[in-house]
């Protein structure tokens, strides 16, 4: 195994979840700002100088660690890198230069490095806490410049660095981890195990992460137009949204109140393991939730047969009276959006074959006729002090709940790095934001993927918060599409020695994609149906 690949292991292995997700800079460019009065040292000549020289820059250090060249506005240490100077690298940033200072092109130390192929700097860089997700201004990240450049073992290292979490000392915040999609559909071998790899340990301590570099698949103008498409669906009159209103009062319109997502904690209980699920918690207290959601179905409702969902013409909520007649643009704009993102949904699955061992194609059969839900979630503003959300569960925009099949991609408000609320709960039991960045997919998954991999990977709870002060009172929509296989799709253990059932271990019995799904949804829904929700209920059709 290379050691590249050795030494992310151990870093995994060796990482605390209580530090992850502690996003305060989460994103942020660290501009390099030059300290107060000049880089000239009374010994002659500026630190720039020096490090261009070759000569000791112990006269410069600390106080002139982070200057920057006005000429070029490149600091100290990104001409160290430029240099190839390692010994002047390890003393700026022992002096605490900041590691991801940008140049006038945004960027960092770390692009140098990248694209000049030296391992040693990536390395040197990486360990003082670099960070590989930076993008410079025609929007490459370090590991994609080395791609360009031919540097394979940087471009593979620097990967692996974007999918894993940040470590180092334990202090530094951590980060979501990031898997590039484009490096995965084009991206050689190598590339694709650690890719791979990446994903299977992301999904093993966390249960979430953060893809980038699906373009191709789902265009930024098909999410951008889809969204502002709902957003003027949900300015509609109340009435006019409730005729989208299903019989069930599962799926369709469903207005503020009508569900309680924390009611589904725990309904799965019917089809736990056989030994007891160790995971298994008691239900949370429920509260209704304020939100609103169209909620298009690829199966839910009895009657209605489910036709291949890959193909546009064929989905099955197209022709159904599931969309609105207004605004007549969300019609198109959800279909091209559903495309879009079942492509992506194909995709994530060839990195689950791979990140499982699993035989190539194995996840093709239950996903050719996928049961898939595309939800439009608007959460209205809030009076400052939490208004609606209820007296149980005050300051929640969405309860406390696993999601309920297999991948979840989660589009959400938010280019500003912050988290909209969506915080995830780490393994002692505390709350941490989830950073939503441009260009960034959430991906996450739900309690039948758990179960299909027999808890190799983590359906971990989250939930949504109002956030503190003003923010409270803008509206926030997400676009959420909730993968999984054909409701009749039987699921047990899958074949791959990863997931421990080849080896005779404890598993769940074996149960039916739509029931599991069907049974949550129910109980999701069913204060509002008995009437016995806090929000204002509805008339179902
Ligand atoms: O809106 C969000 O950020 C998350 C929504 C969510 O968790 C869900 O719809 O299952
Ligand atoms: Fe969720």
């Amino acid at each position: 195994m290379e050691d590249a690949m050795r030494q992310y292991i151990e870093l995994v292995e060796e990482a605390d979840p209580s530090f992850l997700f502690d996003d305060d800079d989460e994103g942020e460019a660290v501009a390099a700002t030059p300290p107060p009065g000049s880089a000239t040292s009374a010994g002659g000549g500026s630190i720039f100088d020096a490090i261009r020289d070759g000569r000791p820059l112990a006269p410069f250090l600390p106080a002139h660690a982070n200057a920057v060249d006005e000429e070029s506005g490149l600091s100290a240490l990104h001409l160290a890198v430029d240099s190839e100077n390692e010994g002047a690298v390890e003393l700026l940033l022992a002096a605490r230069a900041l590691p991801d200072a940008v140049d006038p092109q945004r960027s960092t130390p770390l692009h140098y490095a990248a694209l000049l192929g030296s391992v040693s700097l990536v390395n040197l860089l990486l360990g003082a806490g670099s960070d590989p997700a930076m993008v410079d201004d025609d929007g490459k990240t370090p590991s994609t410049l080395a791609q360009r450049e031919g540097h394979k073992e940087v471009a593979k290292k620097l990967l692996v660095a974007l999918a894993a979490p940040a470590v180092s000392d334990g202090l530094l915040p951590g980060r979501l981890p990031t898997v590039d999609l484009a490096a995965w559909l084009h991206g050689d071998t190598d590339t694709r195990e650690a890719l791979a790899l990446a994903f299977d340990e992301a999904f093993r301590n966390w249960g979430f992460c953060s893809v980038r570099g699906y373009e191709e698949l789902l265009p930024e103008a098909v999410i951008t137009e889809a969204r502002t498409q709902a957003v003027e669906f949900f300015k509609l009159p109340v009435d006019e949204k409730r005729r989208l209103a299903r019989v069930d009062g599962v799926v369709g319109y469903l207005g503020p109140g009508e569900e309680t997502v924390s009611d589904s904690v725990g309904a799965e209980a019917k089809v736990g393991k056989a030994q007891g699920d160790p995971t298994a918690k008691p239900p949370v207290k429920a509260a209704a939730d304020p939100v609103e959601s169209l909620n298009l179905p690829a199966y839910q409702e009895a009657g209605i047969t489910w036709e291949a969902a890959t193909a546009a013409a064929s989905c099955p909520w197209r022709a159904a009276s599931y969309l609105p007649m207004s605004p007549t643009g969300f019609g198109p704009a959800a279909v091209a959006y559903f495309e879009g993102v079942t492509k992506l949904m194909l995709e994530l699955n060839q990195l689950m074959e791979a990140a499982l061992n699993l035989p190539r194609d194995h996840m093709h059969a239950p996903f050719e006729r996928p049961g898939t839900l595309l939800r439009f979630a608007y959460y209205p503003p809030q009076p400052p002090n939490g208004g609606a959300a209820s007296a149980t569960a005050p300051g929640l925009r969405y309860g406390e709940h696993t999601d309920y099949d297999g991948f979840t991609i989660l589009q959400r408000d938010g280019d500003d790095g912050l988290s909209g609320g969506l915080e995830i709960e780490l393994s002692d039991g505390t709350w941490a934001p989830v950073p939503s960045l441009p260009g960034h997919l959430t991906i996450n998954i739900g309690d039948l993927f758990a179960r299909w991999t027999n808890d190799r990977w983590r359906a971990t709870r989250h939930r949504v918060t109002l956030p503190k002060g003003t923010a409270a009172a803008a509206g926030r929509l997400s676009v959420v599409y909730f993968t999984g296989p054909h409701p009749d799709t039987v699921v047990s253990c899958l074949p791959s020695t990863k997931c421990k059932c080849l080896s005779g271990g404890p598993q769940y019995p074996p149960f039916k994609a739509g029931d599991h799904v069907r049974m949550k949804m129910l109980a999701a829904t069913a204060a509002a149906r008995e009437g016995t929700a806090n929000g204002e209920g509805g008339t179902l059709v």
